[in-house]
C-alpha cells in the first residue's frame, strides 16, 4: 500500500512538474518573451502547433490572411515567427549585411537537392554565378526557338481536341508545355508529354514528391522525429525519389556527351567563363534536378490562376484577346520582343499572380546576431520573419478591392483604361519573385513563357470554362505551392466567344 502511495506520489509530482513546465513557457511567452507586444492567435503566442497543424492541414494561406485581417499588418504566428504584410522585402529578403539567412526547415529537400543554389549557403553567390548565364535576356533570346517549339505543340493538340469536341485541363496542359520546355532547356532533350499532353510516370511521381515534401515539413521541427520519419519511409518511395534522381543525373550526363553548340541552359553556363563561376558535378546534377520543380510547376500554376480568372471575368477575356489579336497581324509576328509591348497583357500577368501567387505562403528568414529593423520595427535576433505572398496580396490595406480580379490597376495612368479608383494600392508588395540576391533567377523567363503562352492560347481559339469545371478551384489547400486541381476549358474557333 505503501509503495503504492509512492508511486502515486512521484506520479503526481511529475504530472505537477509537467503541467508548472508548460505554464511556466506559456506565461513566458505570452508576458516577458520579446515579441510579447505583437498581436495573434493566443494559442500560436504559446506553443509552436497550431502554426506546424497549418503545415499539415494546407489552409496556411487563407488562415495568414484571416490573422491579419483580425490582428494588423504584423502577427505572432508562433512564439518565435512574426509575419509582415508590409512593403517590407527588402528589409528581410533584400541586399544587407549580415543577410537574413533561410529557415531551412521550410524545405523538406531532397539530400540531392540540398547541394542546389535553392539551399546554398556560403556557396550561392559561386552557384549564381555559374547559372545567371543560362537566364539572362541574351540568353533567353537565343533560346527562343526552343520556347516556341511547345507553345506550337500546344496549339496542334489544342486543336485536336477542339476538333473532337472535347475539354481539355488546361492544368495539364500547362505543366506539359512547362516541363518539356525545361527539359529542352537543360537536357537538350523535351520528356515528350507534349506529344500527347499526358504526364509520364516520372511526372505523376514527382508531384507526389512535392506534395510529400510540403506536408511533412513540420516534422522538420523536430529534429529526432524527423530523422525517425526519414528512416520509416517505404522502400518503393525511397526507391522512387532515388531512381527519378538518378534519371536527372543520366539526362545531365547524355546532354554533357552531346556535341553541340546548342545555346541552352548546360551550354550557356558551361561556356561561361568568370572567376569565381563554378559548379562541382554533385551541385550540377542538384541544380538540373531543383529546376525541373522551379522551373516549371510555378509557371503552370501562374498560368492556371491567370486562366481561371480570365475565365470568370469574360469582360477582362474580351480586352486581353482583342488587345492581342488587335496588335499583330500574323502569328509570326507575336514574339518575346513584341509581345512585353502589350500594356493590357503585362496588366492580366501581375493580376493574375496577385490573385493567384504560385509561392502562396511565406518565405522565412531568420533575423541575425544583431537583431533587424523591419518595417521601421527593431526584430531581436533568431527570430523567423516572412511576407505571405498570397495574405500580404489579399489585404485591403495594400490593394483596393484585393478580392476582385482587375488587371487596370496595374496600368500606367497615361492608358485610357487606367482606373484612378487603384491610385492607393501598394504596387510594390507584389512581389511574387521575391527580391534580393535570392530572388528568382527564372523571372525574365518565367515571364517570357507566361507572355508567349497566354498570347498563343487567345490569338488561336476563344476559351470558355467547361461544364464539368470544378467551379469552386480557386479553394485550395496548400503545401508550400497550391494542390491544384484539373482545370477543364472548352477550346473554341474564333469568334465563338469574343465577337
Ligand atoms: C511564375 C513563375 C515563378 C515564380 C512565381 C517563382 C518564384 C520564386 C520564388 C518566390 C523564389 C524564391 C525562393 C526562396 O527564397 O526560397 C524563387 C527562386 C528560384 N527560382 Fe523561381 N519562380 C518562377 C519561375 C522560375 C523559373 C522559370 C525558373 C528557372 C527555370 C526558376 C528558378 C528558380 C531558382 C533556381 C530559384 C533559386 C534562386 C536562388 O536561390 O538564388 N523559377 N522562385
Amino acid at each position: 500500500m505503501a509503495l503504492l502511495d509512492s508511486i502515486q506520489n512521484i506520479g503526481t509530482l511529475a504530472i505537477s512538474a509537467v503541467v508548472l513546465y508548460f505554464a511556466t513557457h506559456a506565461i513566458y511567452n505570452l508576458y516577458f518573451h520579446p515579441l510579447s507586444q505583437h498581436p495573434g492567435p493566443l494559442l500560436n503566442a504559446i506553443s509552436p502547433l497550431p502554426r506546424l497543424y497549418l503545415n499539415i492541414n494546407g489552409r496556411e494561406p487563407q488562415t495568414v490572411l484571416e490573422w491579419h485581417l483580425k490582428y494588423g499588418p504584423i502577427v505572432r504566428m508562433a512564439p518565435n515567427e512574426l509575419s509582415f504584410i508590409t512593403p517590407a522585402w527588402k528589409d528581410i529578403y533584400g541586399f544587407k549585411r549580415p543577410e537574413l539567412n533561410k529557415d531551412w526547415t521550410m524545405y523538406a529537400l531532397s539530400e540531392n537537392t540540398k547541394r542546389s543554389i535553392l539551399l546554398a549557403g556560403a556557396d550561392h553567390g559561386r552557384q549564381r554565378k555559374m547559372l545567371a548565364p543560362a537566364f539572362s535576356e541574351r540568353a533567353l533570346k537565343l533560346q527562343q526557338g526552343m520556347l516556341t517549339t511547345y507553345t506550337g505543340m500546344m496549339v496542334e493538340r489544342l486543336e485536336e481536341r477542339m476538333k473532337e469536341n472535347k475539354s481539355v485541363d488546361m492544368a495539364k496542359v500547362f505543366n506539359c508545355v512547362t516541363f518539356d520546355t525545361i527539359a529542352d532547356l537543360m537536357f537538350g532533350k523535351p520528356l515528350g508529354l507534349c506529344e500527347n499532353m499526358e504526364y509520364s510516370d516520372w511526372l505523376s511521381q514527382l508531384f507526389v514528391s512535392i506534395w510529400l515534401a510540403g506536408a511533412s515539413r513540420a516534422l522538420q521541427y523536430f529534429p529526432l522525429l524527423f530523422r525517425l520519419a526519414t528512416m520509416m519511409i517505404p522502400k518503393h518511395i525511397q526507391d522512387s525519389i532515388d531512381s527519378s534522381y538518378q534519371n536527372t543525373v543520366d539526362k545531365v550526363n547524355k546532354r554533357l556527351e552531346m556535341e553541340t553548340e546548342r545555346p541552352d541552359m548546360l551550354g550557356l553556363m558551361l561556356s561561361h567563363k568568370e572567376e569565381g563561376a563554378e559548379m562541382t558535378m554533385d551541385e550540377l546534377y542538384a541544380n538540373a534536378d531543383l529546376l525541373m520543380i522551379a522551373g516549371t510547376e510555378t509557371t503552370a500554376t501562374s498560368l492556371c490562376g491567370l486562366t481561371w480568372h480570365l475565365l470568370n471575368n469574360k469582360r477582362v477575356l474580351e480586352k486581353l484577346t482583342k488587345e492581342i489579336r488587335g496588335a499583330f497581324k500574323s502569328i509570326d509576328d507575336i514574339t518575346m520582343e513584341s509581345l512585353p509591348r502589350l500594356p493590357y497583357l503585362s496588366a492580366c500577368l501581375e493580376e493574375g499572380m496577385r490573385m493567384f501567387p504560385a509561392v502562396p505562403e511565406g518565405i522565412r528568414r531568420i533575423t541575425p546576431a544583431t537583431g533587424a529593423n523591419i518595417s521601421g520595427h527593431f526584430i531581436p535576433a533568431n527570430v523567423k520573419v516572412s511576407i505571405p505572398h498570397y495574405a500580404a496580396y489579399h489585404h485591403p490595406s495594400n490593394f483596393t478591392s484585393p478580392r476582385t480580379f482587375c488587371p487596370e490597376r496595374w496600368l500606367q495612368t497615361s492608358h485610357p483604361d487606367y482606373d484612378p479608383k487603384f491610385a492607393a494600392d501598394k504596387k510594390e508588395v507584389l512581389q511574387p519573385f521575391s527580391v534580393g540576391p535570392r530572388n528568382c533567377i527564372g523571372l525574365t523567363l518565367a515571364y517570357h513563357e507566361m507572355r508567349l503562352i497566354t498570347a498563343n492560347l487567345l490569338w488561336h481559339f476563344d476559351v470558355e470554362l467547361a461544364e464539368e469545371a470544378n467551379k469552386d478551384w480557386l479553394n485550395q489547400t496548400s503545401h508550400l505551392v497550391w494542390d491544384k486541381g484539373p482545370l477543364a476549358v472548352n477550346i473554341l474557333p474564333r469568334g465563338s466567344v469574343v465577337v
